[in-house]
């Protein structure tokens, strides 16, 4: 329900919503209620927020604020979503082929084939999505909102649950936010934001509240519902919440398919590569089969249409129409397994068939191995000397960034500076501390961060340099004619904009002089910042980065880090399970090198990024696989090592990262990994949320990865294999005999058991063999196993028909032949049972103990291939009693066939 008001405020624009109508709106909506105050009034709203019971009536009136890609799926569109899968849409033609020739038992069977399948996909997924579901509440997205508690008491900031948010709501954005609904900023300092969701364009967009005059008015003064905040801060008042937003309005049906079989973007996934490439192979291959059987059947025995239920059938028995269950099955169990254990969410669920892949993880430091709770270590000047000033600049740095950016919650260093000020003697939050005129906050790529103050640094060579005389010197009824820039940031960068040091100028020499102190700091393993001041005349004029030059070098602010608990740990379970992890972190190369050293991760040669922008794909794929540190790493560094790595090394990569900056490379990963406490936009980025502090959950995730992926593939070897013997054997005898070798109704209904029973495979436990490595499904390994072993259980098909020429004799009369269809149906059963255990996982079938499922279900396909012939459906389905002879002949070749599997099995690779 659109707002009274809103739709003045509020301009739909751009591809989705396009066109002249939208343009329209816009110039109608810079009138009168362009103003700031016009928006809020006609919301009826204020600069300090909505006040609680009102917001509260609102929330009843307009609904929840859901988030369109949030929104559980429906039942039938969760049934709706399972048909589209290749085998399915393979079976229904084949269905419709069987209804057109009147074939109504072959439909009636594909149907119920088709009903059970997608049944039990869309029951396993909604299984797994509700044991995720409480996990998912833990993780949720929060706003942060300016409220009131009654009228006249004063604003209050807090974290509100995105769902609860209501148009008039006030909301502060800052970097790494989601944009929680559309709004109309109020105010904004240095905002650019990312609209890649509305318009798929990749780069940030800078925002700001003008009145909407200019070539693009409206929107430039709107942000968004699904964009993010890359850098700067703003505060909005909510114009459109819900099924209002233009990202709800624009894509009605896109709701993010954390189950499909295609993939989000438009770069393969490696599930994509090994599941689904194999299914298209397997899909070509029986779409080959049926006209293959009829042509066959034609030109050697002369037979017309009446073989097509029969072809139809073998094109079914060979299709596998249980993989999307299996995959299902295997995936959501394991994501609901992690899920229970209450440690990993998977967000996308083939995003765990991925993990099982990943062979190189890329992890980036501060918030990841480290605690992101950075302390001051030390303050020194350029000699060494411990310098109280210099921590007491870089405060006044910390604190006006922070007031004058508005963010909302203070940057991790910032506020260890802040802290250790304040305990060094009252702190620059004292009354006479120096007042600040603007703010050039650091964010990424930008790595020092500038305060301007009011009043002279006057920092002479030979001052007592103690807190108190700065801030006499600084304070009190300061001249403001006179700005101070106060810089701090990387040691590097703030160095290269410094002329002078202490008074006198600052040459090369003694530059790369302080650049080693930097570095010694560095290498015991403390994050350093440098810090530098220059005065200016005072001026009304913005100050931009340009202004952060010929500064004076005052000195180091060092800061330790503890790592992660449990990051050492994580590490080596790692490296023991196949996985190269390599470190892309924004820091200085030193810290990054100890950092490794201390968690036991051997940093060899540390490259800085900007080595590799000269580089092109072919070196840079080479450097960034023999690296194991890349420092100084902007996003897009990361992101460019990251894709470097999949597509030149070929790796299945990987990036478990917290913050801003490594959202580019979240997306460019296989599989993007985030820690629970990173920042919501990593997070939504990410296919994989750890929700515990404990990295070690994400070795079991990349185990439980391997064990659904080995699953995957126990179940297309069986399957594939004993699938193509079937047809082999069925192509043999139909071209051998002159009869049907089995009716169409007998193999669909040898099918259905074979499809019924298969699906115990998801329930597999792949031995220790499996886990090792990282687990990749090989088309080409599969289709040499299946070759290989449908050939011996074609010939285990052949004897049998050997076995029943004994037993039976003459196949002249009806009773002959319905012998000989109940003998190779009885062994088809028999030897399935047999491939099930003999085949299932690991390369000694021995290894572990059969799951429970597998048992039962290979136990029960060989009671039914015994008794079903005996009993009252048997005749229904053609068949008739076998002779014993037939019983113990058979014993034997199913001892000789196990034999054969055992001995070929051990010689099988994986
Ligand atoms: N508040 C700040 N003030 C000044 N400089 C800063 C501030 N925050 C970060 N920097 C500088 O920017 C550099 C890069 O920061 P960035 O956030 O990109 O990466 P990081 O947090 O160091 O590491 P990681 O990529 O592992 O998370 C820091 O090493 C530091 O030198
Ligand atoms: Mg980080």
């Amino acid at each position: 329900m659109p707002v009274p008001g809103a739709s003045v405020v509020w301009a739909p624009e751009g591809p989705a919503a396009g066109g002249a109508a939208a343009e329209e709106d816009t110039r109608e909506h810079t009138g009168e209620h362009g103003s700031a105050l016009g928006v809020l009034r006609a919301l009826d709203s204020g600069p300090r927020g909505l006040v609680e019971a009102e917001a509260e009536e609102r929330l009843a009136r307009h609904g929840e604020n859901t988030f369109p890609g949030r929104r559980p799926a429906s039942w039938p569109r969760r049934f709706a979503r399972s048909l589209r899968d290749p085998f399915t849409a393979v079976l229904l033609c084949l269905g419709l082929v069987s209804a057109v020739m009147s074939a109504w038992a072959t439909s009636c069977v594909i149907a119920i084939l088709v009903t059970v399948s997608c049944v039990l996909r869309s029951t396993g997924e909604h299984r797994a999505d509700r044991s995720a579901a409480a996990l998912r509440d833990m993780i949720a997205t929060t706003a942060t909102v300016r409220r009131r508690p009654s009228a006249d008491a004063p604003p209050l900031t807090r974290e509100l649950p995105v769902d609860q948010l209501v148009p008039g709501d006030v909301v502060l954005l800052a970097p790494g936010d989601l944009v929680p609904a559309d709004l109309r900023l109020l105010r904004a300092t240095g905002l650019t934001v990312h609209e890649a969701a509305l318009t798929g364009e990749s780069t940030p967009v800078p925002k700001s509240p003008q009145n909407g005059h200019g070539a693009e008015p409206a929107r430039s003064g709107l942000c968004f519902q699904g964009s993010s905040i890359v850098s700067g801060t703003g505060m909005g008042v909510v114009v459109a919440t819900g099924a209002d937003t233009l990202l709800s309005g624009a894509l009605p049906d896109r709701d993010r398919e954390p189950y499909g079989w295609r993939r989000r973007s438009a770069a393969a996934s490696p599930f994509d590569r090994s599941v689904n490439g194999i299914a298209w192979t397997l899909v070509r291959f029986m779409l080959l089969t049926a006209p293959l059987v009829l042509i066959a059947g034609a030109l050697l025995r002369g037979r017309g249409m009446e073989t097509l239920p029969f072809a139809v059938a073998v094109a079914v028995g060979l299709t596998p129409e249980m993989l999307p269950v299996v995959v299902t099955t295997a995936l959501a169990r394991g994501a609901a397994l992690l899920a229970r254990g209450g440690e990993v969410i998977v967000r996308r669920l083939p995003a765990l068939h991925d993990l099982g892949a990943v062979d190189v993880l890329c992890v980036d430091k501060t918030g990841t191995l480290t605690q992101d709770a950075p302390v001051v270590a030390c303050a020194v000047d350029g000699d060494g000397r411990d310098d109280p000033e210099v921590l007491h600049w870089a405060a006044v740095n910390a604190l006006w960034t922070l007031q004058l950016a508005e963010l909302p919650a203070p940057d991790a260093l910032d506020e260890a500076i802040l802290d250790a000020d304040e305990e060094l003697g009252g702190g620059v939050l004292g009354a006479d501390s120096v007042e600040g005129v603007a703010a050039l906050p650091c964010g990424p790529g930008r790595l020092v961060a500038t305060a301007v103050v009011r009043g002279p640094a006057l920092y002479e060579p030979g001052r007592a340099h103690t807190p108190g005389n700065v801030r006499t010197l600084t304070g009190g009824p300061a001249p403001t004619a006179v700005h101070t820039l106060v810089v701090k940031g990387a040691p590097e960068e703030v160095l290269r904009r410094c002329t002078r040091r202490a008074g006198s100028p600052l040459d090369d020499r003694e530059r790369a002089r302080l650049g080693e102190r930097a570095a010694a700091l560095a290498a015991d393993g403390l994050r350093v910042l440098a810090v530098a001041v220059a005065e200016r005349p005072a001026r009304k004029r913005p100050y931009t980065p340009a202004d952060e030059r010929d500064l004076t070098f005052l000195g180091f602010v060092g800061l330790s880090d503890a790592l992660a608990p449990t990051a050492a740990e994580a590490l080596t379970a790692l490296a023991d399970r196949g996985v190269t992890v390599k470190v892309l972190t924004g820091d200085h190369p030193g810290t990054a090198a100890r950092v490794c050293r201390e968690l036991g991760l051997a940093p060899g040669e540390v490259v800085t990024a900007d080595r590799l922008d000269g580089l092109g794909p072919l070196e840079l794929a080479r450097l960034a696989t023999r690296t194991t540190v890349f420092a100084r790493c902007t996003p897009e560094h990361k992101a460019r090592v990251v894709r470097a790595l999949r597509e030149g090394g070929g790796h299945t990569v990987g990036f478990l990262g917290d913050g801003v900056n490594d959202l580019s490379a979240l997306h460019a990963a296989d599989v993007g990994i985030c820690p629970r406490d990173g920042v919501d936009v990593a997070r939504e980025a990410s296919d994989v949320v750890l929700a515990s502090k404990d990295l070690t959950a994400l070795e079991r995730a990349i185990l439980a990865g391997r064990r659904s992926t080995g699953n995957i593939a126990a179940y297309l070897r069986i399957t594939l294999s004993s699938n193509l013997g079937n047809v082999i054997a069925m192509l043999a005898a139909g071209l051998l005999l002159p009869f049907l070798p089995m009716l169409p109704a007998q193999v669909l209904v040898q099918n259905l058991c074979f499809d019924a029973a298969q699906l115990a495979l998801a329930f597999d436990r792949p031995g220790a063999y499996a886990l090792r490595h990282p687990a990749v499904l090989r088309p080409r390994a599969l289709f040499r196993f299946m070759t290989g072993f449908g050939l011996l259980n074609a010939v285990a098909d052949l004897t049998t028909f050997g076995v029943l020429a004994l037993a039976v004799r003459s196949f002249d009369d009806e009773r002959g032949q319905a012998a000989f269809h109940t003998g190779w149906f009885t062994e088809n059963l028999l030897t399935q049972a047999l491939v099930m255990l003999l085949l299932r996982s690991g390369r000694r079938a021995a290894e572990g103990r059969t799951p429970g499922p597998i048992r039962l279900a290979a136990s029960a396909l060989a009671v039914l291939g015994l008794l079903l012939p005996v009993s009252p459906v048997g005749p229904a389905l053609g068949m008739t009693v076998l002779p014993p002879l037939y019983y113990g002949l058979m014993a034997g070749v199913l001892a000789l066939y196990g034999g054969a599997l055992v001995v070929a099995r051990s010689r099988q690779r994986g």
